[in-house]
């Protein structure tokens, strides 16, 4: 099969790829062409995952393409954009029906949940990796940035933390044996699901936000330094989940959640006047802290006493604390 008609068949025929809002040209000229109501700003974001790095060896296509996609509309949430489209590049050791069917189907499913259409990319040969790019709208003033955050804000968090962290032993060694509770971070692994109607609720009511990729603390971090402000984390409220407390015991749920990474849900400030509409609407949206004058991210004791932080996040090169 050659590259050409790989394209055709798996992904200018999924059922992604078919045209929808927004979408003036779709996969087939050397540019797709997207048409965005006048009052509205286009968000770009771009993610690389790396066999080996983002994703174990021999992952299972169907789940690395949910995965894939997921952690790239996640952003999409994070800024509280609407998700318009995506280009997918794909290099790949060679083209296998089966593998390609099923990372189709994947990133079909996907699509579907996020509504997003895939309009282009690019395929090659060499080690897997893929790079997705998602592209969505936003009224102009309305994107959640990192950097709004204001003293006296609550900081929130939109659901348990750590489950992706707590699966990375078992997704690491399949030979393992993976309990239920095991198997139900597993999904939390691979299929992130990307807190899109949350990030829509939040515009004109958070002052900052981010999706967490890096873990709580090292993502708080980058809120923290670009408004300029302090955030508190109270370590008592921190949501974790009764799988990953099954699994990894406190102390190491706790790790997971802080320092983990790969949660992809929203992390957010808020004044408090918006709390109550928003968990009314039955949005998940966990008070973990605040926002105070000064810097950086301190954790706090259930006495309000400061706790030494664990290793601070995800980091490809470099001390994690740099
Ligand atoms: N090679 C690069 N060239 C230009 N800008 C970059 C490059 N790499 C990252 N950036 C930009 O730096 C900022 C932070 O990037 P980063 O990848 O850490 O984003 P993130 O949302 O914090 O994490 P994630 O990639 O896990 O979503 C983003 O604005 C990103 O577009
Ligand atoms: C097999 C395997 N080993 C380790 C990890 C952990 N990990 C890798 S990159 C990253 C941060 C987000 O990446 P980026 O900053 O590039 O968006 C994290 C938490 C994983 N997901 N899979
Ligand atoms: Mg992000």
């Amino acid at each position: 099969m050659g590259e050409f008609e790989l394209i055709r068949h798996y992904f200018a025929a999924a059922a992604c790829a078919r045209g929808g809002e927004g979408i003036a040209l779709g996969i087939g000229d050397d540019c797709a062409l997207l048409t965005l109501p006048a009052e509205q700003q286009l968000a770009v974001s771009t993610d690389t995952l790396v066999e080996g790095v983002h994703f174990p060896r021999q992952a299972d296509p169907y789940l690395l393409a949910q995965r894939a996609l997921a952690v790239s509309a996640s952003d999409l949430a994070a800024m509280g954009a609407q998700p318009v489209g995506f280009t997918l590049a794909l290099t790949l050791p060679n083209a296998e029906a089966d593998w390609l069917q099923a990372f189709a189907r994947g990133l079909d499913e996907m699509a579907h949940y996020c509504d997003i259409r895939l309009i282009g990319g690019d395929t090659t040969r060499g080690p897997l990796s893929m790079t997705l790019t998602v592209f969505g709208q936003v009224p102009h003033q309305q994107a959640l940035k990192r950097s709004g955050a204001q003293v006296g804000d609550l900081l929130c968090v939109g659901g348990e933390l750590g489950d992706a962290a707590g699966a990375l032993p078992l997704v690491l060694d399949p030979s393992l044996s993976v309990s239920e509770a095991g198997d139900a971070l597993l999904g939390r692994y691979w299929s992130p699901k990307p807190q899109l109607q949350l990030g829509l609720a939040l515009r004109g009511k958070a002052t900052a936000a981010l999706d967490i990729s890096d873990g709580l603390l090292a993502d708080c971090g980058h809120i923290a330094r670009a408004s300029g402000v302090a955030l508190l984390i109270e370590q008592a409220r921190v949501p974790l989940s009764a799988d990953l407390l099954d699994v990894a015991g406190e102390e190491g749920a706790l790790n997971c959640a802080l320092s983990g990474g790969d949660d992809y849900r929203l992390a957010f400030t808020l004044p408090p006047e918006h709390l109550a509409t928003l968990q009314e609407q039955g949005l998940p949206v966990y008070v973990v802290g605040r926002v105070e004058v000064g810097e950086g991210v301190t954790l706090l004791d259930t006495q309000g006493r400061c706790v030494q932080a664990p290793a601070s996040g995800y980091q490809h090169f470099g001390n994690p604390r740099d």
